[in-house]
C-alpha cells in the first residue's frame, strides 16, 4: 500500500512559513496586500474570491476585491489594472479567469505588473521560468513539486513523466522539474503509447482533467504518483488517477481532494511575499540608476 502524500499537512507547514514571513514584513511596516480583480460574476471565481478573503485574513494579509461589471470594456479593465500597478500599497494582483468573451485575455494579462503577477501568468514570468531566472511561478506546478519534496522525496536524477501540456500546469512544470535536476518526459494527446511512457516514470504527474485516465497498469511498481487533475463527477472533486487501483502499485500517491490542490492557495500567497521582495529590489535598482 502506497504512502499517502498529505497535502493538508504540507499546506500547514507552508502556512507556518507564510505567517512568519508576514510577521517579518509587518515588523518592517509593510502590510502585505492582495488585490483580486473580478470582471463579471463567474460562480467559481466568486467562490474562490470569498475563499481567498478568508485565507488572506487568516494569514494577516490584506485583501481587496475589485469587482467590475461583466460588460466593462477592455480599456476600463486595463485602466483598473494600471491603478493597481501604480498603487505601492498593493503587492499582488490576481486577475480572475475566465474573463468575459469580449475581453482579450492575453492583452489584459500583460497589463498586470510582472512583479505583482501572483499567478505567474505574465509572459515576463513565463519567460524567466524557462531561462531559470528569478520570477513568480504558477502555484499549481509548484504545488506538484512541493508536495513531493516536502514529503522527503528528492527529484534529482528521477525520471518525471508529465501527462498534460497545459499552460497552467504541465508546460511550466517541465521547466521547474528540470531546474530540480529531474529527467523530464511530457506526454499529451498526440502521444502514441501513453501506458508505455507512464510506466517509465519514477515520478508520474497527471495534469489533464480526465477521471480514471491513469490506471494501475500504467504505473511502475514503486513510483510516486502526483495527481494534479481536477474534474467534477457527480458533485465530487475527482483527479485523473484511479486512486484505489494505483495505491496498490505506487510507493506514494497524492489524493484528490487533499493533495496538490491543498497547496495552491498558500503558494500563491507565498508569491505575494516573494513579489514584495522583488518590488523592493526593483525600487533599489531604480534609485541606484538615478544617482
Ligand atoms: N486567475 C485565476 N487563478 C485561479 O487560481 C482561479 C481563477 N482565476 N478563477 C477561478 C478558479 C477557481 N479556483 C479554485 C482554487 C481552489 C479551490 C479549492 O477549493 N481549493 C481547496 C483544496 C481542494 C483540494 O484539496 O484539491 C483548498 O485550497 O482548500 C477552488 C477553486 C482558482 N481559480
Amino acid at each position: 500500500m502506497a504512502q499517502i502524500l498529505d497535502g493538508k499537512k504540507v499546506a500547514a507547514m507552508l502556512r507556518e512559513e507564510l505567517n512568519q514571513q508576514v510577521a517579518a514584513l509587518k515588523g518592517k511596516n509593510i502590510q502585505p496586500t492582495l488585490a483580486v480583480l473580478l470582471v463579471g460574476e463567474d460562480a467559481a471565481s466568486v467562490a474562490y474570491a470569498r475563499f481567498l478573503e478568508k485565507v488572506s485574513g487568516n494569514a494577516g494579509v490584506n485583501f481587496q476585491l475589485h469587482q467590475l461589471p461583466a460588460n466593462a470594456s477592455e480599456l476600463y479593465v486595463k485602466l483598473t489594472i494600471e491603478d493597481l500597478n501604480q498603487d505601492a500599497g498593493v503587492h499582488g494582483i490576481l486577475l480572475m479567469m475566465p474573463l468575459p468573451p469580449h475581453i482579450n485575455k492575453q492583452r489584459v494579462m500583460e497589463a498586470v505588473s510582472p512583479l505583482k503577477d501572483v499567478d505567474g501568468l505574465h509572459p515576463f514570468n513565463r519567460g524567466h521560468l524557462i531561462s531559470g531566472g528569478v520570477c513568480l511561478q504558477p502555484a499549481t506546478p509548484m504545488s506538484c513539486l512541493e508536495i513531493v519534496k516536502r514529503s522527503g522525496i528528492s527529484l534529482a536524477g528521477k525520471h518525471m513523466v508529465i501527462v498534460g501540456r497545459g499552460e497552467t500546469v504541465g508546460k511550466p512544470l517541465v521547466f521547474m522539474a528540470l531546474a530540480e535536476n529531474a529527467t523530464v518526459t511530457v506526454c499529451h494527446t498526440g502521444t502514441k503509447d501513453l501506458a508505455y511512457m507512464t510506466r517509465q516514470a519514477d515520478i508520474l504527474v497527471s495534469a489533464v482533467g480526465k477521471p480514471g485516465l491513469i490506471t494501475a497498469a500504467m504505473v511502475k511498481p514503486g513510483a510516486v504518483v502526483v495527481d494534479a487533475g481536477i474534474s467534477e463527477v457527480a458533485g465530487q472533486i475527482t483527479g485523473d488517477v484511479d486512486f484505489a487501483g494505483v495505491k496498490e502499485v505506487a510507493a506514494a500517491i497524492t489524493p484528490v481532494p487533499g493533495g496538490v490542490g491543498s497547496l495552491t492557495t498558500v503558494l500563491m500567497l507565498k508569491n505575494l511575499i516573494k513579489g514584495i521582495q522583488l518590488q523592493e529590489q526593483a525600487r533599489q535598482w531604480e534609485e541606484a540608476e538615478e544617482l
